[in-house]
């Protein structure tokens, strides 16, 4: 823990990917650097910068002016907040704004948000002009542990979330962990879902240090924040660099996300927000495991208790089956119709199977039997810490 005080200062990852290799850049107070930060990148001339209007109320004003200073011409692109903007309507504004400032093949984004603008500004990178670079600011929890890195792009469709997108990688992953401090407490604990899902997937000691220090972390801790952000984006760098295309291993990043996507789009993406649904989908995807004889009760227990000890959701919303299982037919996993899910052994050891439907039925009917319907709850809940 010691260590994590002293490297506090700066930290590098490398995501290695030939050459379309970056670097992971972790430092409070890296927002008010980066037009030295640009710079470094040899990236010079037009800068989008794609954000939401909360993020614009925070750090429009003074990233603008750093990028000036640093002899950019800036373009400010402001969206309406939340997972309903992550569409192919926002992408065509994004399109017009660029194409009216003259936007060039070597022109810049800036991605300044959580997750939907990272998504949103790489998948818009990737199509303009065939493609131009672009940078991630992650300002979300979401986004630093997870979505800033790897490169996976897009937007969702009514039917099924990030059904369009793009592969495509950042230029550079630039993390402030001082901007988690203006992010809203429901978002910053839903960050801890994709949090929780490394240690499952990879680091059961990683598990552990977070089942011991649930506490700290909740009153955001600068050191235990740090480690936190930190090993999450070495878990995935790591993973990405050996797949980067999801051919196989990249697939247990999407632990709980079968099951979580399902319950994002039957909630019309207004409901559970993403690293709600994740949690909820790691915990029955682990009791989906338990009963197909893949792991044991004590995986599933310790999971549901340390998701529910960071007061993120554990139960099932009241959906039905059928709409569960259709839903579920949406994932990309999904193949010749046969639905894949990762499913966890251990704490710290995943594998990815193909659900069979009837066994499944069977397993839903128990959850339905076992637990009370939770009224609505897919069409969205509130908290304050
Ligand atoms: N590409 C990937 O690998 C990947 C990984 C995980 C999640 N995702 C996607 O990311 C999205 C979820 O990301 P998210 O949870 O960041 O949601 P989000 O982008 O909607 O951000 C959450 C909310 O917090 C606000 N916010 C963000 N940072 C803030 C800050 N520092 N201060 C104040 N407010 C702040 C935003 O304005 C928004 O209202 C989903 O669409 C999900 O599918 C993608
Ligand atoms: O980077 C990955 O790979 C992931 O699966 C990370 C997930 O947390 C993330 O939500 C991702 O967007 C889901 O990918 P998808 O391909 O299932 O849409
Ligand atoms: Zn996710």
């Amino acid at each position: 823990m010691e260590k994590d005080k002293t490297d506090m200062a700066q930290q590098t990852i490398h995501v290695a990917l030939g050459t379309r290799s970056y670097d992971i850049r972790i430092r409070r107070g890296l927002v008010n650097d980066l037009g030295v930060e640009l710079t470094r990148l040899r990236r010079t001339g037009k800068v989008g910068v794609i954000t939401d209007r909360h993020l614009a109320g925070h750090y429009l004003k003074p990233v603008m002016r750093v990028l000036k200073a640093a002899g950019f011409t800036v373009t400010p692109i402001i969206l309406p907040p939340g997972e309903q903007t992550k569409t192919l309507r926002s992408i065509a504004k994004v399109m017009d704004a660029l194409v009216d400032a003259r936007f060039e093949r070597s022109s810049t984004l800036l991605a300044l948000g959580g997750g939907v603008v990272g998504d949103l500004t790489g998948f818009a990178a990737a199509i303009y002009q065939r493609g131009i670079p672009f940078v991630q600011v992650p300002t979300s929890l979401v986004a630093q542990v997870d979505s800033s890195v790897g490169g996976k792009t897009g937007v969702d469709h009514p039917k099924g979330k990030n059904l369009i997108g793009a592969f495509n990688q950042p230029k550079a992953v630039l993390i402030d962990p001082a901007t988690l401090h203006t992010l809203p407490p429901r978002e910053w604990v839903a960050g801890l879902a994709e949090v929780i899902k490394y240690g499952v997937i990879a680091d059961a000691p990683f598990f552990e240090y977070l089942e011991q220090h649930m506490a700290r972390i909740l009153t955001l801790d600068d050191v235990v924040v740090a480690h936190i952000v930190r090993r999450s984006c070495e878990i995935k760098a790591e993973v990405v660099s050996e797949d980067e295309r999801e051919a196989d291993r990249r697939r247990i990043l999407n632990f709980g996300h079968t099951i979580g996507h399902a319950l994002e789009s039957l909630g019309g993406y207004k409901g559970l927000i993403h690293g709600e649904a994740v949690a909820v989908g790691m915990v029955y995807e682990a009791d989906l495991a338990r009963h197909l004889g893949y792991c044991g009760q004590e995986v599933v227990d310790r999971l549901r208790r340390l998701v529910e000890a960071s007061g993120l959701p554990a139960r099932m919303p009241d959906v039905t089956f059928q709409d569960l299982w259709s839903a579920m037919q949406q994932d990309k996993k999904v193949s010749a119709g046969t639905v894949y899910c990762v499913v966890p052994e251990s704490i710290g050891a995943v594998r990815v199977v193909a659900l069979p439907q009837q066994e499944t039925r069977a397993w839903f009917a128990t959850v339905r039997r076992r637990e009370p319907r939770v009224r609505s709850a897919v069409a969205g809940r509130r908290r304050v810490r």
